[in-house]
């Protein structure tokens, strides 16, 4: 009996759910026995330049809005309606800003047969009244399917453009009958040069993208004040150690090994606060004092900086548990970006506190 060509289809088509969407499809092409060839990407629908985004990129295979200047493979296919996009798959790839989410989920909710596998590249947490949610975990509760994470240093344009970088997947295999394996997953996004690690450390994984977002933002204040290097250095020693100790004391399930040994840990934390939008973002944040989500759109043109919310929903989470005073950067960021706290601040409110990991 031939073995099962698997369909996969990646949920959103911004700057990252572009370049992975890329990833993917040269890798469908390129192992035929495993995969189907064509890979549908679901694009939100909006009018770029009086053409619908996505027969623009039917017709040009390039993403002319969130991913400019790179094309992508003819067997990417846009799709605009999500049912279509997913029905019949049985891989899906999520990648999208993470406050789109639910109602995705909501939509996909109940559609979706329970053998369908995913992983996650978003890079953000769910916050409800009962506290935060892996955004892995999330798509497992309301779609009824195993769900992986994908994350590392990743700059989407430096990806797009082949330019050397290492990821890590989060992947556990749900069923010993599942024939969809860590192998396979690894051969879904493993390029040559896109070096990708399977581990077992879910909560980790997942963690550590969406807290370095903060710890981007805090980089970009330091960088907006001109303090140099060694600040610079200071923040992402102390981002470091907060996303490793609240990931321990919340997920004791996670890794600290994670963030000192991965690609998702201490390397995405440097890439982020050397080159990304958070870390744009925080920068202009202190240069002009405009405000956050002006900026937001001013500067990233219709990109999101997931470091903004994920700062709002882990204070709240935090302040619920008595917990600020153990995370004094978290703290501060969100301080700085929705409570008017002086950047120059951050000095007198790092002394006060050294964290302990164990
Ligand atoms: N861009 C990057 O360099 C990287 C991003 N990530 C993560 O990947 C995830 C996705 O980010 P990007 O692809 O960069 O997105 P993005 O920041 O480029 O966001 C734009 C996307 O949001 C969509 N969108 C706008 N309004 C929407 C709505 N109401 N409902 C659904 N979608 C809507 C747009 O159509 C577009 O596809 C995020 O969690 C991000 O943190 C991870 C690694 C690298
Ligand atoms: O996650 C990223 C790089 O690994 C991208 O970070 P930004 O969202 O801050 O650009």
């Amino acid at each position: 009996m031939a073995a099962p060509r698997y369909r996969v289809s990646v949920i959103g088509s911004g700057n990252w759910g572009s370049a992975i969407a890329k990833i993917v499809g040269e890798n469908t092409a390129g192992n035929p026995n495993e995969f189907d060839l064509n890979v549908r990407m679901w694009v939100f629908e909006e009018m770029v330049d009086g053409k619908k985004l996505t027969e623009t990129i039917n017709s040009k295979h390039e993403n002319v809005k969130y991913l400019p200047g790179i094309r992508l493979p003819d067997n990417v296919v846009a799709v605009p309606d999500l049912i279509d996009c997913v029905s019949g798959s049985d891989i899906l790839v999520f990648n999208v800003p993470h406050q789109f989410l639910p109602r995705i989920c909501s939509q996909l909710k109940g559609k979706i047969p329970a053998t369908v596998r995913a992983v996650s590249c978003i890079k953000g947490v769910e916050l409800s009244a009962d506290g935060i949610t892996l955004i892995a975990t999330y798509i497992t509760e309301q779609l009824g399917i195993y769900c992986g994470a994908l994350s590392g240093a990743n700059l989407a344009p430096e990806v797009a453009q082949e330019k050397f970088s290492e990821t890590t997947i989060a992947y556990k295999i749900p069923n010993p009958a599942d024939t969809i394996s860590q192998k396979t997953i690894k051969a879904l996004f493993h390029r040559p040069y896109f070096h990708v690690n399977v581990i077992n450390d879910l909560a980790g994984v997942s963690l550590a993208g969406a807290l370095k977002n903060i710890v981007a933002l805090a980089s970009g204040f330091v960088d907006g004040m001109d303090w140099g290097d060694n600040a610079k250095s200071a923040i992402i020693r102390r981002g470091l150690l907060e996303m490793t100790q609240f990931s321990r004391e919340f997920f004791p399930e996670s890794e600290s090994s994670t963030f000192t040994e991965e690609s998702c840990g201490i390397a995405d934390v440097i890439t982020s606060c050397a080159g990304g939008r958070n870390h744009k973002l925080g920068v202009a944040m202190i240069k002009t004092k405009k405000p956050v989500f002006e900026l937001e759109e001013l500067l990233l043109k219709g990109q999101k900086a997931q470091g903004v919310t994920t700062a709002q929903e882990v204070h709240a989470f935090l302040l619920k548990r008595g917990k600020t005073a153990d995370f004094p950067l978290f703290t501060a960021v969100n301080d700085i970006i929705f409570n008017g706290l002086d950047s120059s601040a951050l000095p007198r409110i790092l002394e006060q506190v050294e964290i302990q990991v164990d």
